[in-house]
């Protein structure tokens, strides 16, 4: 059995992550981390949480800490502290302000957590992830952060329903960048576990407008309803489930990657990973051409915005 904690829990994609992981049976106990001041929200949060789960049966024992200190002998500890976007925004708008928030945190976790699992969900999460590696000291395999994932999911969503499959007959990923330069892998892409390109109907797919809408995604849902909520919190349940259960699935995530893919590497971004109760695996693999292009590119801006961040993290620190 684990303890799962959740650092930013007062937040709207924390408090619904809460609710998602506590679906999960290897769950034994769940910390709800907030900042001080806080303390009659958190309460309330356990209050009503605990309501859910008498409701549905639900074993966890539940508690909240305005410390994360208390997160100490956790499994996993996911971290959704930090300013989301608001509209007209890029996620890396919020780099060197949630950056500053994460080293402080990853650098707690890496000296009272020494064995957890730290998943990032914070944004821009390419450069979070990388942030929280080197100041937690942690091993590669024990961060990751929730990456192109998501990205995936809503892509495999939009040719479900294109091809009027289900969508669990759908395999598909995106790597690279949880931003504007993400790359699709249509090379990777499945239906019924047949390759998307011998399809009849491929000629017709509007792959660009499909990636355009997913690019555009996050921006789209914030503007109509103040954040994203339910997307992020399945996804990372998905992903917490994989760790606990020692799963093996192969997920798309942000990781640290030395060169496994295409000789490319020394970066934090997202790429197929094997994940288990060990961590996160990147996978290595080989693209077409014009994918290796593009997550060139994409690793290309991430160096930027991470090498920008990093520095100036060192002239604050
Ligand atoms: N990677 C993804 O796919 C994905 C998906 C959704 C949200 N996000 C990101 O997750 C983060 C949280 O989003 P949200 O919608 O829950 O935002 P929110 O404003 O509802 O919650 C933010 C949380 O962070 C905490 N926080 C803010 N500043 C802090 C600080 N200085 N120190 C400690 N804690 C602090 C708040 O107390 C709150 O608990 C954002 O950065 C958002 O962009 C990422
Ligand atoms: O778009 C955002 O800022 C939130 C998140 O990264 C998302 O894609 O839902």
């Amino acid at each position: 059995m684990a303890k799962v904690t959740i650092l930013g829990a007062t937040g709207n994609v924390g408090i619904f992550a809460a609710h998602t992981i506590s679906e999960i049976p290897y769950v034994s106990d769940m910390l709800l981390v907030g900042r001080p001041g806080r303390e009659d929200f958190l309460a309330g949060c356990c209050r009503d949480l605990s309501d859910s789960f008498a409701a549905r049966g639900t074993d966890i024992r539940l508690s909240y800490s305005t410390s994360i200190l208390d997160a100490k002998d956790s499994d996993v500890v996911i971290c959704t502290a930090g300013v989301p976007r608001r509209p007209g925004q890029d996620r890396n708008d919020l780099a060197f302000e949630n950056a500053k928030i994460i080293a402080e945190t990853a650098e707690t976790i890496g000296r009272s957590s020494p064995d957890a699992i730290l998943f990032l969900v914070t944004n821009p999460v390419d450069v979070m992830t990388a942030v929280a590696l080197k100041y937690s000291e942690f091993q590669p395999r024990q961060i990751f952060g929730l990456g192109t994932h998501l990205d995936s999911m809503r892509l495999k969503s939009l040719i479900a329903h294109y091809f009027r499959v289900h969508v669990s007959e759908v395999h598909t990923r995106i790597i690279g960048e949880h931003g504007d330069s993400m790359v699709p892998l249509w090379s990777a892409t499945t239906i019924g576990g047949i390759r998307i390109s011998n399809l009849p109907t491929f000629s017709g797919l509007p792959a660009q407008e499909m990636i355009e809408t997913v690019r555009t995604s996050g921006e789209a849902i914030i503007r109509d309803k103040g954040s994203t909520v339910y997307g992020p919190g399945e996804a990372i349940a998905t992903l917490v489930k994989t760790i606990l259960g020692d799963e093996n699935r192969i997920l798309t995530v942000s990781s640290y990657i030395k060169s496994e893919i295409h000789g490319i590497g020394d970066v934090c971004i997202g790429v197929p990973a094997r994940i288990n109760r060990d961590g996160v695996f990147p996978v290595p693999l080989s693209l077409e051409e014009n994918e290796v292009a593009g997550f060139r590119e994409s690793v290309k801006k991430i160096r930027k915005v991470t090498a920008d961040v990093m520095e100036r993290l060192e002239e604050v620190r």
